[in-house]
C-alpha cells in the first residue's frame, strides 16, 4: 500500500503543476506514519436512517478503504448532497485527507463522509488506512498556495496532534479540521 500511496504523491504533486517529489518532501513521507482501523458493521434491518458512523473527515495525506460487501459509506458532494460510494469487489476507495486540505490552503478537500447502516442485511467490515506525513513535522499551508488573493486558510499543526485531538473513540468520531480554520475577516 506504501507503494501505492508514494504514487499517488507523486500523480497529486504533478496536478497541483510541482514536480513529483514536491508532496514527498513536504510530508516528509519517508517518515511517514500510518494508521490502521477496522471498523465491523452488524446488520440491521429496523433502521431507517440510522448511522452507523457519523459524519467526519480523516487527517492525513490519503485514506485508502477496503471493504468486503459493499453499502453505507456515502460521501457528501460540494453541492450538500450525501452520495452513496460504490466500491467494486477488490477495489481500493482512495479519499483525501485533512494535512493534503491544509498544505493546498483548501484547493484539494478532504472529504466529507459517513457511514449509514440502513437496513443492513448482512455484516459489513471496512478496513481504512490513514497514510500520513511524519508524526512531528508541523503542517500548514505551501506557501506556493498563498498569496494576497489566497490568504491563509488554516493554522498549522503536526499529524500527531490531529491523530491525538481526533482521539480514538470511533463512536464519536471528532474532526480536528475544523479547529485548524482560520475565520474569515
Ligand atoms: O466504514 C466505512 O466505510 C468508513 C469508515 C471511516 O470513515 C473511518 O474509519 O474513518
Ligand atoms: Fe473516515
Amino acid at each position: 500500500m506504501r507503494k501505492v500511496v508514494g504514487e499517488l504523491a507523486k500523480a497529486i504533486s504533478k496536478t497541483l503543476g510541482f514536480e513529483e517529489n514536491y508532496i514527498e518532501n513536504a510530508f516528509n513521507m519517508k517518515s511517514g506514519f500510518d494508521v490502521m482501523a477496522m471498523n465491523l458493521y452488524p446488520p440491521n434491518s429496523r433502521s431507517k436512517g440510522r448511522v452507523g458512523l457519523p459524519e467526519h473527515t480523516d487527517p492525513g495525506f490519503v485514506i485508502t478503504l477496503t471493504q468486503d460487501v459493499n453499502g453505507g459509506l456515502q460521501i457528501l458532494s460540494h453541492k450538500g448532497k450525501w452520495i452513496n460510494s460504490y466500491i467494486p469487489h477488490h477495489g481500493i476507495l482512495i479519499q483525501l485527507g485533512d494535512h493534503l486540505e491544509v498544505l493546498t490552503n483548501g484547493k484539494y478537500k478532504s472529504h466529507i463522509h459517513r457511514v449509514i447502516v440502513d437496513n443492513n442485511k448482512v455484516q459489513r467490515v471496512s478496513v481504512v488506512s490513514l497514510h500520513g506525513p511524519s508524526l512531528d513535522k508541523v503542517i500548514g499551508p505551501g506557501e506556493e498556495f498563498v498569496d494576497d488573493e489566497h490568504p491563509k486558510k488554516y493554522h498549522g499543526t503536526t499529524y500527531k496532534a490531529s491523530l491525538e485531538a481526533n482521539g480514538c473513540d470511533l463512536i464519536d468520531v471528532q474532526s480536528s479540521l475544523a479547529d485548524l480554520r482560520i475565520p474569515k475577516v
